[in-house]
């Protein structure tokens, strides 16, 4: 297996490609997004990051190699600072939720039992699409808006189309290929079962926000 995401990325186009479709990405390009969605966005996804950081540090601890170690442990704090720091811009003095809706709690949900029951390599495969689907997504509204000089979004955008996130990005690809290049069949099954579930994910969060998920009763 010499490179284990390439494979994965090339299977999961299809949901890379329907999220460039989503109304949330359109309209977070174009900077028409209506402020209470993206609100809605901004609150889920601290609480998401919230446990997303948690499940870094834990997949940190299980990793044999200690630059591994390190690497997602300094995205828990690092990735995850500066993201606050993006919370703090837009949800200036509004109030934070406090109940996930159903799909941030799915997801953060399933995330965290990854990490704690499965492998390692699952675990890894998991995680991955949190860093590169937001990366594809901050590049591809980069070279596509038209309005960066007066975008309300403009640094949410910023943020994930830029160079510091690139680099973080590419070394989570790096430790994912490299645990993959010494797993089984049916490990190398799992984990892509792992990144497709995880950018489906991706692809319903984005959702559930634009639609402003509640919970049924
Ligand atoms: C749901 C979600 N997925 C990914 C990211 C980018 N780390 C995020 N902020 N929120």
């Amino acid at each position: 297996m010499q490179d284990w995401y390439k494979l994965a990325r090339e299977q999961t186009d299809y949901i890379l490609e329907a999220i460039k479709q989503q109304p949330f990405i359109r309209e977070l390009m174009n900077g028409t997004l209506p402020s209470d969605v993206f609100q809605f966005y901004i609150n889920q996804d601290a609480m998401y990051l919230a446990e997303y950081k948690k499940v870094l540090a834990t997949l940190g601890v299980k990793c044999p190699h200690e630059d591994d170690t390190q690497f997602f442990l300094d995205s828990a704090t690092g990735i995850i600072h500066v993201e606050n720091a993006l919370h703090q811009i837009f949800l200036k003095d509004n109030e934070l939720a406090h109940e996930s809706s159903p799909t941030c709690e799915l997801y953060t949900s399933y995330l965290t039992r990854m990490v704690a029951n499965r492998s390692l390599e699952e675990a890894l495969a998991a995680v991955l699409p949190c860093f590169t689907i937001y990366k594809e997504i901050g590049d591809y509204i980069l070279e596509h808006q038209t309005n960066k000089a007066d975008n309300q979004y403009q640094d949410w955008i910023d943020t994930y189309g830029g160079e510091e996130f690139a680099t973080s990005v590419n070394n989570a690809v790096v430790i994912t290929n490299k645990y993959a290049a010494n797993a089984s069949e049916e490990v190398l099954q799992k984990m892509k079962a792992a990144f497709v579930k995880a950018s489906k994910l991706e692809w319903m969060f984005w959702d559930s926000a634009y639609t402003k998920e509640a919970w049924k009763i």
